[in-house]
């Protein structure tokens, strides 16, 4: 039986898949789990085909702090319990930066180059190849094939790609790449199924998850994200700040006396949710709180959903339709009533009973524009494209042209 393992390792999560390649290149999900909680409540899970349970783990915090931990414990999960042997591997590699505009298949060349994103992404680009180095180095004839979170976006025109610096920066790679595109692109794949009359309009897509991001689609395709050269800008996140003024980092530098090392562990670990809050980076812990700075927190992290929504209706002229996706976005039913609320005067109008039992379509018959749900699936994305280019040598999305 030919399978196809998938790993995906967020911020606070490892996700993995396994796949059975059937007849005619067709994917059959067999395992689908997840290490979450890291740094929270970390537990296993993981279930089969129809969803039936498979595992299910508490772990002490201690036990597994940080996603190289969580990644060993679901490698082993997968080796000494499931015994797994994929004929393939598919990657989510969080940065691709301005060469890797699709998915590729993975040698050392392709990994000395993502190794130079390492410091636009410390918080994933490093647990994204020490599986694929690992892999190299043990079972070297397994192909393994990198997707990007980056790429779905490179459809951004030169006014989204660039800051207001000298040219020089932009040339050398200084851009507003984007984050989250695997998960964009199968909401924008999903879409003509689950929305045929959206699917080709102006959606505002909300990834609310650890790592948080918003994307303004246009047919189908990314014309602008709340996210730029690195995973930090935009939305608040789990322990990343979101936007924030570059003279903080320098008034931490001048006058904290903070070293760039010191300055990227305070961004990328200590801000956000859990910086301000100062109780959790995990919005379950949050809303069950009654701290005034964890309320303040989620106030704050609805505040600037709300801010960004405004930006992406200006890039878009205008919005068709309202899509939440990812941990947040999927779960809460608070969180997105409270995001639809300040909605409201983009004609957004939620009906409560639909919000809190999670149906597909949250907003009213009256809404003037519908508001989803829809459960993103990186993992499946990452096994059609390592399926298309073991099968034909290419990715088949041809919305991965560039058109800047
Ligand atoms: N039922 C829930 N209510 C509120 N937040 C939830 C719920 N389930 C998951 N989450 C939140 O989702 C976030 C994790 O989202 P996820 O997309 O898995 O993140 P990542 O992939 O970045 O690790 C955490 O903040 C977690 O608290
Ligand atoms: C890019 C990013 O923030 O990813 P995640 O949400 O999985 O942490
Ligand atoms: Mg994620």
């Amino acid at each position: 039986m030919d399978s196809i393992l998938v790993v995906n390792a967020g911020s606070s999560s490892v996700k993995f898949q396994v796949f059975v390649i059937e007849g005619e290149g067709t994917l059959r999900r067999l395992i689908k789990g997840q290490v979450d909680g890291i740094g929270s409540r970390p537990r296993l899970r993981a279930s089969g085909a129809g969803s039936d349970p498979m595992a299910d783990r508490a772990y002490p915090v201690e036990a597994i702090p940080d996603v190289p931990a969580a990644m060993n414990v679901a490698g082993e999960w997968l080796r000494n319990e499931v015994r797994i042997h994929p004929m393939a591997v598919g990657h989510r590699v969080v940065h691709g930066g301005p060469d890797y505009d699709r998915p590729v298949l993975v040698d050392h060349g392709v990994v000395a180059r993502l190794e130079r994103f390492v410091a636009l992404a410390p918080l994933h680009q490093p647990h994204n190849l020490a599986p694929i180095r690992s892999i190299l180095a043990n079972f070297p004839t397994v192909p393994q094939v990198a997707c990007f979170d980056t790429a779905f976006h490179r459809t951004h025109g030169p006014l989204a790609d660039h800051y207001a610096i000298p040219h020089q920066l932009h040339a050398e790679g200084v851009r507003r790449y984007g984050f989250h595109g695997l998960s964009y692109e199968y909401i924008s794949r999903t879409l003509p199924q689950t929305a045929p009359e959206i699917a080709e309009r102006r959606v505002i897509v909300a990834h609310l998850g650890s790592g948080a991001s918003m994307c303004a689609m246009k047919g189908g395709q990314s014309v602008e994200s709340t996210m730029g050269f690195t995973a930090l800008d935009g939305l608040p996140m789990g322990t990343r700040p979101g936007q924030l003024d570059p003279g903080v980092v320098l008034y931490l530098m001048s006058e904290k006396g903070m070293t760039a090392s010191k300055v990227q562990d305070f961004l990328y670990r200590d801000c956000g949710l859990k910086g301000l809050s100062g109780v959790s980076n995990d919005m379950r812990e949050l809303e069950a709180s009654t701290d005034p700075q964890a309320k303040l927190a989620v106030d704050y992290f609805v505040y600037r959903i709300g801010l960004n929504a405004g930006m992406l209706a200006a890039a878009l002229q205008g919005v068709d339709a309202f899509v939440f996706t990812a941990g947040i976005g999927e779960n809460s039913s608070g969180i997105r009533a409270r995001v639809a609320a300040h909605l409201g005067w983009l004609g957004a109008a939620l009906d409560a009973t639909a919000n809190a039992r999670h149906a597909r379509l949250i907003s009213t018959k009256n809404s003037r524009i519908p508001v989803c749900v829809i459960p993103t699936d990186e993992e499946l994305m990452i096994a059609q494209h390592t399926l298309s280019l073991l099968m034909n040598g290419q990715s088949p999305n041809p919305r991965h042209e560039r058109v800047s």
